[in-house]
């Protein structure tokens, strides 16, 4: 049996990314910062470690401290592959986003429950020559975290609404009038560009995900809004932080209930989908996925 055994009921330990704004977390006891060494390169940051209400946390700023580093040049397979080493089994993912709905305002969250991938410059897969795998992300989100969050959320008090669609570009530029007009004309919620490939990584490397989206503009096609700028953002951004601190709060001790398995299998993504013949597998890509995918490779 391994550590990524399934049998043995596990006790969760919950991983909070952090988006823009939100750069540590608040109520945690016993923290500390610690470097992850990761195969994969290097994660935004140090991680944080600490208890919530009794819980095992971890937090990543997904930029980093003093946001140093751009969406297109976070390092998405390092901050997912040092979140699996230590343990995380849950990532309650904190993003600002662009409204591409009138009826979701800034200041509204959405637990959104699919993403449509636009971005193009980042590396999108822990495997590849010497051990392919296809992994499906059908359902990119774990209906169990939503539920909990959703729940969190309207106990707060906290205006959010329950799935839509995000919308991730790969930026650094905010989209053209045109872009945004035909993201709206796909049906999609918001807009950001974080949250692709990461949480496709996380299915890969069988943890569970879900997102926060917190709206802090209505992105540019909107009549009252000529252009979005990140003054603009930021002032909503700070009070959207303290919201997500506190959901953070209240949601990490109804995640607490060690379980066998996740219901709708998150955690057992990697059971049908490794191609490469084990004969044919690169023995230093297997090596690098040690983390990730063990529980199948035999790590
Ligand atoms: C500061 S606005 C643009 C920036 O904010 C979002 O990042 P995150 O998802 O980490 O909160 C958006 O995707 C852009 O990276
Ligand atoms: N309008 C927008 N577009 C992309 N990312 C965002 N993050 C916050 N607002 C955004």
């Amino acid at each position: 049996m391994t550590d990524h055994d399934h049998h043995a009921p596990r006790t969760p330990v919950i991983g909070v990314i952090g988006g823009s704004g939100l750069y540590d977390i608040a109520g945690l006891t016993d923290q500390r910062w610690e470097r992850v060494a990761s195969p994969w390169g290097e994660a935004s940051d140090e991680l944080l470690f600490g208890t919530l209400d009794g819980v095992s946390l971890v937090f990543l700023p997904r930029h980093g401290r003093g946001h140093k580093r751009a969406p297109s040049d976070l390092n998405y397979r390092a901050n997912i592959d040092v979140l699996k080493r230590v343990g995380v089994t849950d990532i309650l993912s904190l993003s600002a986003v662009g409204s591409l709905k009138e009826e979701l305002p800034p200041g509204h969250f959405v637990i959104v429950d699919q993403f449509i991938d636009r971005t193009f410059a980042r590396a999108k897969s822990f495997f590849g020559a010497g051990c392919v795998a296809h992994v499906s992300v059908a359902d990119p989100v774990c209906p169990r975290l939503g539920d909990a969050l959703e729940h969190a959320a309207r106990t707060l008090g906290l205006d959010v609404t329950r799935g839509g669609t995000y919308l991730a570009m790969e930026g650094p530029q905010f989209s053209t009038r045109a872009e945004s007009n035909l993201y709206r004309s796909w049906g999609c919620s918001v807009i950001g560009m974080t949250n692709m490939p990461e949480a496709k990584l996380a299915r890969e490397a069988e943890i569970c995900y879900v997102t926060v989206a917190m709206v802090t503009d209505y992105d540019c096609w909107h009549q009252d809004h000529d252009a979005v700028t990140v003054d603009q953002v930021v002032k909503i951004l700070f009070g959207n932080a303290d919201h997500a601190r506190n959901l953070v709060r209240h949601v990490t001790p109804h995640l607490n209930t060690p379980r066998t398995s996740c219901p709708a299998g998150c955690d057992h993504a990697l059971d049908h989908a490794l191609i490469t013949a084990p004969a044919a597998r690169d023995p230093d890509l297997v090596a690098k996925l040690d983390a990730v995918a063990g529980r199948v490779l035999g790590g």
